[in-house]
């Protein structure tokens, strides 16, 4: 019974809440009583007697005897194994220990139990914790286990811990960080991408700063043991408001909460086992109610305390942490769906229609009566157009638009809507590359949008450095200036899918990208900055900047997977449009984010910073960027020469 109905979670992983049990025999009826009558989604449910040993089995001609499995896969059917249990691996098991029996009989069991869990088709198995800081032989076997394994994934336990340095103890070697014991677990496995986290969330919790690495990893599960509660006035369980934030946090990144323990309140509900219920015909019968009932009921309400998905969100769902090819809009051309898909982007014309309008006010006095010649380059379906018109009529001031655009089905489309709108005497269409337009007059505004996810990667420099021939001295282009930004991300689900692709040109590609579970792990800092039109004398559209991010210093050390890109475009004066986290435009959705991926993810520490260079570099027929970080260690530069990824001139 799913957590609630709200509108955007349909189909999000966190509408369901499961329970952790004992061992039991009786598979079936684990699931009654848990599923059917205590009303959890699914049970965290140990697959073996947990007394079973294989060093004290009895040999029979050197194989072993019939295992204590709970029954055979028949008890339930091939969709409630899968959909219902996830399989708890012997928490006994420790492959690092120094007694070899125990070694190996964990090692025995550790495999025969995902086995067996595969051989049923579980979704998921869960990995006991770590005993020690060493787990090398423990990741060794869970790595070959990984190599043949079906589509099962392994959820290792990991208790969210980490002690924060205090002033009186200086000894680092005393800190714990839980982080670190997963991160070394990951890198032995090679990143696997069936390895995930169950977190064991404890009733104190770590800081803020190193809470949010998590929400970059890949944590399928948050484990909340009955001790994390809180007793509210009327002796029903509740949590903390940080905990609460959290699991709000965990809802919001489909990450599924299970309740462990034992009951430890004692409120009406949860202390009478036996609640008398109303049936039909007032037929009094007792039924047993869950005795984790009350935590259920509890982590179900916070569920429905949340706001329903705002409508832009939920459109946007299908496309989170889902990577795509940025565009090449001067390449290629864009299809009638791409411009659909600009057009209804209402914010960004509203703005770029308040820059035309306080660029017109300031060209033209109120009293005179000039004609200010405009022109659109780039025009697409003319929704600038009609923007610089509405901002004329606002002002009254008078126009004289051309619209000049180079995709010739685009132009179809402008030359109807013209005649549609009866401005034959206002607009003029020209097809053609703005590059190459040998223009009537010159401009008194220039208007464009070229840009993309950051900034210049459509090649608006290269395009308006052409069409600028055709701007007066004094004119003005809207937009004045644009300028990407970069911030280090922890994203193991993006890595993972460019890693899927088994080739460096996937990890030397940009992607555009609606980033979602991603930890941002220092603010995002500027890279390069265009401005129009530009008359230096050294005139080069090349650049080359190198950054220095620093991590919070409590936030323990954290994983770099790659780079989080931005724009921010000045198009006149204060009206600016932009998608950096913290000026972005609201509302506004023709963006994503772009991500540039490292080859190698790097490990960062508070206090070590990391060093990364970008480079735009320019050819004949093609820009690319080329990238690398320098420190803590080197890495390789990635998409030398443009290699696997430019954009065409
Ligand atoms: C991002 S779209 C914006 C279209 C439109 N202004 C809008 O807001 O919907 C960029 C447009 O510029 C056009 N374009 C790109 N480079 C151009 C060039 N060098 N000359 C003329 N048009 C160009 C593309 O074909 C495309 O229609």
């Amino acid at each position: 019974m799913p957590l609630g109905d709200k509108l955007g979670w349909e189909k999000s992983e966190s509408r369901y809440c499961g329970v952790e049990t004992d061992f039991s025999e009786d598979m079936p009826q684990l699931l009654t009583f848990n599923i059917s009558s205590g009303g959890f989604d699914f049970v965290v449910a140990p697959l073996m007697d947990p007394t079973y040993r294989p060093s004290l089995m009895e040999k029979d001609g050197g194989g072993l005897c019939v295992l204590p499995f709970s029954g055979s896969d028949l008890v339930l059917s091939p969709s409630q194994w899968s959909s219902h249990v996830v399989g708890k691996i012997s928490s006994w098991i420790d492959l690092d220990s120094a007694d070899e029996t125990l070694r190996m009989d964990s090692e025995t069991t550790l495999k025969q139990e995902i086995a067996w869990a595969n051989h049923l088709s579980l979704q998921a198995c869960l990995l006991p914790c770590p005993k020690g800081a060493s787990c090398a032989n423990y990741a060794r076997c869970v790595n070959q286990i990984l190599q043949g394994l079906n589509t099962m994934q392994l959820w290792l336990r990991i208790p969210l811990m980490k002690t924060e340095q205090d002033s009186m103890d200086v000894n680092s070697s005393n800190l714990i960080d839980s982080w670190e014991l997963w991160n070394s677990f990951r890198l032995l496995c090679e990143h696997h991408s069936q390895l995930a986290i169950a977190l064991d969330v404890l009733s104190s919790l770590p800081s803020v700063n190193s809470l949010i690495r998590w929400f970059g990893e890949s944590v399928r599960a948050a484990i909340i043991h009955t001790d994390s509660f809180l007793t509210n006035a009327r002796g029903y369980p509740c949590l903390s408001k940080r905990h609460q934030k959290l699991v709000t946090m965990f809802f919001n990144h489909s990450i599924q909460i299970v309740i462990g323990g034992k009951s430890v309140h004692s409120s009406p509900g949860a202390s009478s086992n036996l609640v008398a219920n109303n049936f039909d015909n007032n037929v009094e019968k007792s039924v047993q109610r869950h005795p984790l009932r009350s935590y259920l009921d509890y982590v179900g309400y916070l569920f429905q305390k949340m706001d329903p998905l705002p409508e832009q969100e939920r459109f946007e769902l299908g496309y989170r942490d889902f990577l795509q090819s940025p565009l090449q809009p001067l390449m290629d051309n864009l299809e009638a769906q791409t411009y659909e898909t600009f057009e209804k982007d209402s914010v960004k014309y509203i703005q770029y229609q308040r820059a035309i309008s306080k660029a017109l006010l300031d060209r033209v006095p109120d009293e005179a009566s000039i004609t200010t010649v405009l022109m659109v380059v780039g025009a697409g379906r003319g929704p600038l157009v009609r923007a610089s018109l509405q901002a004329a009529e606002e002002t009254g001031r008078k126009l004289k638009v051309y619209a000049v655009e180079k995709n010739p089905n685009a132009v179809v489309t402008l030359h109807s809507l013209v005649k549609l709108e009866g401005w034959e005497d206002i607009v003029t269409i020209i097809s053609c590359d703005m590059r190459y337009w040998d223009a009537p007059e010159k401009a008194d505004i220039l208007v464009s949008e070229l840009l993309g996810s950051f900034g210049d990667n459509e090649l608006s420099p290269e395009c308006l450095d052409g069409a600028q021939r055709f701007l007066k001295q004094d004119g003005i282009s809207i937009p004045s200036s644009y300028t990407s930004f970069i911030q280090p991300v922890t994203a193991s689900k993006l890595y993972n899918d460019v890693k899927s692709h088994k080739d460096i040109v996937h990890f030397e590609t940009a992607y555009v990208v609606k980033i979602h579970n991603v930890a941002r792990l220092a603010p995002s800092q500027p890279v390069f900055t265009f401005t129009h039109p530009n008359y230096t004398s050294t005139k080069s559209n090349q650049r080359y900047k190198k950054l220095q991010f620093e991590i919070a210093n409590d936030a323990g050390s954290a994983m770099v997977h790659g780079f989080a890109g931005y724009f921010d475009a000045k198009l006149y004066k204060d009206v600016h449009l932009g998608i950096e986290p913290s000026t972005a435009t609201p509302n506004m959705f023709s963006w994503f984010a772009i991500f540039f991926p490292l080859r190698i993810p790097v490990c960062i520490q508070p206090g070590s910073p990391l060093q990364v260079h970008f480079w735009r570099c320019c050819g004949a027929s093609k820009v690319w960027y080329e990238w690398c970080v320098t420190s803590p260690a080197s890495s390789a530069v990635q998409n030398s020469n443009g290699r696997s990824y430019w954009v065409g001139l």
